[in-house]
Parts: C-alpha cells; sequence; structure tokens
C-alpha cells in the first residue's frame, strides 16, 4: 500500500546560478504512514525545515528542489501553485514554532477562525456567521481552550503563547488534515505547556487518524511523542527508525552523540557530554561523510566516500561502521 506522505531522492539546492548554488538537501527518503507520528530531529542548519517546505512547494523561489514527494500517490512537486495551495491547509497543514507570528495582530480569534473555516471546509465556505460560530467553537474546544465562544472576541495578544499555539491548532484542524508538520511547536513555550500540546497531538492522531511529522531538536519530545523516527545531519537522513530502537541500540555515531548530550535531569547536569566540533557549514562540505570531522569512529574510509544508507528490517544508518552499533544501556532507553 502507499504510504500517506512518500518522499524519495529529495535535494534541495538555493541560488540561481547552478554551478554555485548552495546544496542544503542532498537525497532524502522518508515514508510516513496513515497515522503515525515522526519525529525529525538534528542540529541547527541540518535541513528538517527546507526539506518539508520544499515538498510543499514552500521553500521559495531561489529553491532548485528535485527528487520526489508523493502524498497519496499525487507528486507534489509536479502539481501547479493552485492544485498544492488547495492541498495545504486541507490535506496538509503546517504549524510553526512562534505561533504569535503565524496570527494576525489585529484581528480577533473569530475572524482568523472564520477565515480558516471558510478557506479550508469546502462544505462551510459560504455557511452562516451562526455555523461559523457554532465550528469555531467546537474546534476551540476540541484543543482544549476552555469557553471557547467568550475566547471568539479575543485579540491575539490577549492570550498566552500556549493558548495561541493551541488557536493554531485549531485553525489547522479546520480542514481535517491528514498530515500535520509541526516544526518546533513547543520549542517557545515552557515545559509544562510544552507536555500539553504534546498530549494535544497525540490525542488528534489518535482522535483523527492524523499523522504527523514533528521537527524538533529536543529527544526527549521524541522519546515522549513519536513512533519513528529520522535523524538529519548536514542535509542527510543519517539514521532512522522506530523510536525504541534508536533509542536502545543507535546505529550512527552521530544519534549515539544526540543521545549523550541529551539533557537527563534524573541524572544530573554532570552526565552531559556535548557532541565536539561544530556543523559544516553546506558551504563547505567536508569530503566523504559529513560527520567524519566530529566522529570518534573515523577512519580513511570515512573520508574518502558519502556511506550509503542501509535499513536492517525497520531500522537503518548511513555509517562505514554501523556494525559497531552498541546498545545504550546506560541511558536507560526510550523512557
Ligand atoms: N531561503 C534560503 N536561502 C538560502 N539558504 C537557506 C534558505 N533557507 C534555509 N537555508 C539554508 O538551508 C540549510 C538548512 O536550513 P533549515 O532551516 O532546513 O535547517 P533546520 O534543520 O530546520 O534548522 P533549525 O533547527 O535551526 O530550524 C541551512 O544552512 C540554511 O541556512
Ligand atoms: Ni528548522
Amino acid at each position: 500500500m502507499d504510504a500517506l506522505l512518500d518522499i524519495s531522492d529529495l535535494r534541495v539546492a538555493f541560488g540561481s546560478d547552478p554551478a554555485r548554488a548552495i546544496r542544503v538537501v542532498h537525497g532524502i527518503d522518508l515514508r510516513v504512514e496513515a497515522g503515525e507520528i515522526v519525529g525529525l530531529v538534528g542540529e541547527s542548519g541540518s535541513g528538517k525545515s527546507v526539506s518539508c517546505l520544499a515538498a510543499l512547494q514552500l521553500a521559495g523561489a531561489r529553491a532548485k528542489v528535485t527528487g520526489e514527494a508523493r502524498f497519496r500517490g499525487t507528486s507534489l512537486l509536479s502539481l501547479s501553485e493552485r492544485e498544492i495551495a488547495a492541498l495545504r491547509g486541507r490535506a496538509v497543514a503546517m504549524i510553526f514554532q512562534d505561533p504569535m507570528s503565524s496570527l494576525n495582530p489585529v484581528k480577533t480569534l473569530r475572524a482568523q477562525m472564520f477565515e480558516a473555516i471558510r478557506l479550508n471546509n469546502p462544505a462551510l465556505a459560504k455557511a452562516s456567521r451562526t455555523a461559523l460560530e457554532t465550528e469555531a467553537a467546537r474546534l476551540l474546544e476540541e484543543v482544549g481552550i476552555p469557553e471557547a465562544k467568550s475566547r471568539l472576541s479575543a485579540y491575539p495578544h490577549q492570550l498566552s503563547g500556549g493558548m495561541s499555539q493551541r488557536a493554531m491548532i485549531a485553525m489547522m484542524l479546520a480542514g481535517s488534515p491528514a498530515l500535520l508538520i509541526a516544526d518546533e511547536p513547543t520549542t517557545a513555550l515552557d515545559v509544562t505547556i510544552q507536555a500539553q500540546i504534546l498530549r494535544l497531538l497525540k490525542r488528534l492522531r489518535d482522535a483523527h487518524g492524523m499523522s504527523i511529522i514533528l521537527i524538533t531538536h529536543d529527544l526527549g519530545v521524541v522519546a515522549e511523542t513519536c513512533d519513528r523516527v529520522a535523524v538529519m545531519y548536514c542535509g542527510r537522513i543519517v539514521e532512522q527508525g522506530p523510536v525504541r530502537t534508536v533509542f536502545k541500540a543507535p546505529a550512527h555515531p552521530y544519534t549515539r552523540g544526540l543521545l549523550n548530550s541529551r539533557p537527563r535531569p534524573d541524572l544530573g547536569s554532570a552526565r552531559l557530554t556535548p557532541i565536539g566540533g561544530v556543523v559544516p557549514s553546506p558551504r563547505d562540505l567536508p569530503p566523504g561523510c559529513a560527520f567524519g570531522p566530529r566522529c570518534d569512529r573515523v577512519s580513511d574510509t570515512c573520508h574518502a566516500a558519502v556511506p550509503a544508507f542501509r535499513m536492517d528490517g525497520d531500522h537503518g544508518a548511513a555509517c562505514h561502521h554501523q556494525d559497531i552499533a552498541q546498545p545504550m544501556a546506560a541511558m536507560g532507553g526510550a523512557s
């Protein structure tokens, strides 16, 4: 059966002159099944956002995108602007880190909810004010905004960060999307609110069978929320698999590094071991494996060739030394 979303060999470069274009995504493969929550992790600049934006034709006019991104079998990259615009919001929705910047500061929640409903729910495109009001209140209640009807007159600045993100999620639900791409949706929120929003996303998946791609820096968020995880480094997916498997027995040294550097309040900050070195710039990638210069297992082979991605069952990695994959016994797995 077709996956809900099937990205294959997706490449993104920026710049109009092909000879001088900066290549930032180097051929990624990612499948998302119906009802699945897939985490996309990696340090800043690894290409998480650009990959998702490119698949939806949102990477901007300067982006040169090749490869394939199929949604329910339809090739997204070959849709016309009108066709993809119709799909965005309805079948596929995106939410971002800073809900405040996505909300219009001079419009009430009511006006913005009505707009989202009219635009993304064809059945209510010409609905009466009463019908829109009922639907807006229903959506706000679904995302856990109490006394929804009375909140509709609020302006964005009257909502807390958590409430704003809930409101954004309510607007996105107006179109009943099958896939939600959530780009760092909780990074700007404090820990308690973050946990509430993540629980909300899981509840929406359970209630509607919605698939979610959750972009995050935070492996704790992945462990809590995701079924599968894909780890990106310098524009490539270097490891992917079920969250449990990847946390218990990471096959790529970069994944092991991320797991080791994850803050573990239970162990005290003394256990924090950051990955040495810095992420190379996409203008200046090292030859061979891009993680080579930071890797404790690096060998001549690593500098000579980019390692191919090898899948073993449902878990795979791109490392010349992945046979050295070791259980993360000391980490306690995905608790
Ligand atoms: N419009 C653009 N023009 C040129 N380069 C871009 C553009 N957008 C992104 N990039 C570059 O593409 C690379 C990947 O960026 P991207 O935003 O996808 O990273 P990310 O993994 O989402 O990081 P973060 O965690 O910081 O959001 C970066 O080197 C970035 O500078
Ligand atoms: Ni990003």
